[in-house]
């Protein structure tokens, strides 16, 4: 199944709820919100607080993508906001397998990011453990960046690594996916698609129906 995952982090903070019901209107099945805390990523967005009081507003899946420096010193606090899924970095957890522990105990839906740098091989022995795979398409930070093409590589290679070992892992995607690379994401392997400014700048039921129409080309083939 496609899913699109409009990222908060373009929104305008003014009317989030608003601009949350519209996304989810015209077809978002998640909501990723992108928690940086200033030392994994120079940027700092937000954090516990408004991730819980956002969740007042929809029931839609809540995906949230920790952009912080030893993440499982707060995954009980994050479970606490109302998260669906959990996505950590391995780049920032010196015990992966644990902190993937630490989700799932929680009752949670576990992830794991790899930067546009890292080796697929740092999931080698998590990788069954896992819900979903984020393959960052630009390197964490700051939203409106350029996808990096090579990282579609690495998106294809996981869903063939995938294939051979028997698995149904989600692999997203996060970092300047537009409408209008869309398809060559979903072909290269990956079903849950986050979009930041590509939905949120500009006509935001438009630019999730134009994500909508792709996905659809798929599921009627
Ligand atoms: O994790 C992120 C940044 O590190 C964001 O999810 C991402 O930037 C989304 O924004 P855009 O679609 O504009 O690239
Ligand atoms: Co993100």
């Amino acid at each position: 199944m496609l899913i699109l995952s409009p990222s908060i982090l373009a929104a305008d903070f003014t009317k989030l709820g608003e601009q949350i019901e519209e996304t989810v209107n015209a077809g978002a099945g998640y909501i990723h919100l992108d928690v940086m805390d200033g030392m994994f990523v120079p940027q700092i967005s937000f954090g516990m607080p408004v991730i819980e009081t956002i969740r007042k507003c929809t029931d839609k899946v809540f995906d949230v993508h920790l952009m912080i420096e030893d993440p499982g010193r707060y995954i009980e606090a994050f479970a606490k906001t109302g998260a669906d899924i959990i996505t950590v970095h391995a780049e920032a957890c010196t015990h992966l397998d644990r902190v993937i522990q630490q989700i799932k105990a929680a009752g949670i839906k576990a992830g794991v990011a790899l930067n546009p740098a890292t080796p697929l091989s740092a999931l080698d022995y998590v990788l069954d453990e896992l819900d979903m795979v984020l393959i960052m398409t630009v390197n964490p930070g700051f939203g409106g960046q350029k996808l990096i093409p090579y990282c579609l590589e690495k998106v294809h290679d996981l869903r063939m690594i995938m294939k051979e070992r028997g698995l149904d892992i989600d692999i997203q995607v996060d970092g300047g996916i537009k409408a209008s690379n869309a398809k060559e994401v979903v072909e290269a392997g990956a079903n849950v698609l986050v979009g930041g400014s590509a939905v949120f700048s500009g006509d935001i039921t438009a630019n999730t129906k134009a994500f909508m129409d792709v996905f659809s080309e798929f599921e009627n083939k």
